[in-house]
């Protein structure tokens, strides 16, 4: 910490969409823009962030040298470039943050000062609602107090559990990307209620809601979603039909499918930063 029972300052390096997600999330959730930060590369980004939220934004090395924790929010393949300016300003006791996905700890701990700590985290963005699902790991050196550091923050924008690393592609596939596959999903149902023949305000509203309740029944009744559907699904009725079609499409199969082209994707990107 920069002074004695001071609550860390936080810098964000890539204020994109996940890094802007949890400025915003910090905020609402109670934290000052002065314990904020963030870098980005374009002038007009940081102008139109601070702007919008009162924090400042900061190169790398200040970033580096203010902040007691460090969220690394770049596109993976941005990462390189980003050690090179982050390895020679990074304090010994600063806390790494990477919400990158693929991207193992040892890399950060390789290319970094010997000894820095490291959480790898990989969110969602729901965080920009205060509904986040985040995982997160401790690298080699990032001690019982770091994790909990993490966790405090992300409590803040959703929930967290902590996995070990070797979950996180399996992760990464399932709820990090999670959310676009439900909004594919709703997508495509809005565009079923067209074909019907419903108004597209209407289909919107009706599959929107039917989202917002499933999912509320899913969190709140604690019930295995089998049960949840079969209570849907009467007997000849119009909800059988559907799911049949669902299964004769391969809907389950192509999701198996799916998540584990994610997860292997998710590999690959790490894959690329192996030691030699
Ligand atoms: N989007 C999502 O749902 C999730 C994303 N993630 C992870 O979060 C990370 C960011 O993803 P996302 O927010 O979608 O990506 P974005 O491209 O929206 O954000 C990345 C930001 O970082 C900036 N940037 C790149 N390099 C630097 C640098 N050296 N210094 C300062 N700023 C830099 C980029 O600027 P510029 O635009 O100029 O390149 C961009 O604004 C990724 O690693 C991704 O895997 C994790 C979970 C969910
Ligand atoms: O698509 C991606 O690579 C990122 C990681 C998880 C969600 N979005």
């Amino acid at each position: 910490m920069t002074q004695a029972n001071a609550r860390p300052v936080i810098a964000v390096l890539g204020a994109g969409k996940i890094g802007e997600a949890l400025l915003s999330g910090l905020l609402h959730g109670g934290r000052q823009a002065d314990e904020l930060l963030f870098t980005e590369r374009s002038a007009s980004r940081s102008a139109q962030l601070t702007e919008t939220y009162g924090i400042a934004s900061a190169g790398v090395p200040a970033a580096a040298k203010k902040a007691d924790v460090l969220v690394v929010a770049v596109k993976p393949q941005d990462i390189e470039p980003l050690l090179d300016e982050l390895a020679p300003a990074v304090r010994g006791d600063t806390l790494i943050v990477s919400l990158c996905a693929g991207l193992p700890t040892a890399l950060f701990e390789r290319r970094l000062p010997a000894g820095t700590p490291v959480v790898r985290v990989m969110p969602n963005t729901p965080m920009l609602v205060g509904e986040a699902m985040s995982a997160i790991s401790p690298g080699k050196h990032a001690s019982g107090a770091h994790l909990a550091t993490v966790e405090e923050l992300l409590a803040v924008v959703g929930k967290v559990v902590r996995v070990p690393e070797s979950q996180q592609d399996a992760v990464t596939a399932l709820s990090g990307s999670g959310p676009a596959y439900f909004f594919f999903l709703v997508e495509a149902m809005i565009d079923a209620g067209i074909l019907l023949g419903l108004p597209r305000a209407v289909a919107e509203k009706l599959i929107i809601q039917s989202a917002v309740g499933a999912a509320t029944m899913l969190a709140e009744t604690g019930e295995h979603p089998v049960i949840l559907r079969e209570a849907v699904t009467s007997p000849a009725g119009t909800t059988i039909m559907a799911i049949r079609e669902l299964e004769n499409h391969g809907v389950r199969a192509a999701l198996l499918a799916a998540i584990e082209a994610a997860r292997d994707r998710s590999r690959e990107l790490g894959r690329v930063h192996e030691a030699d």
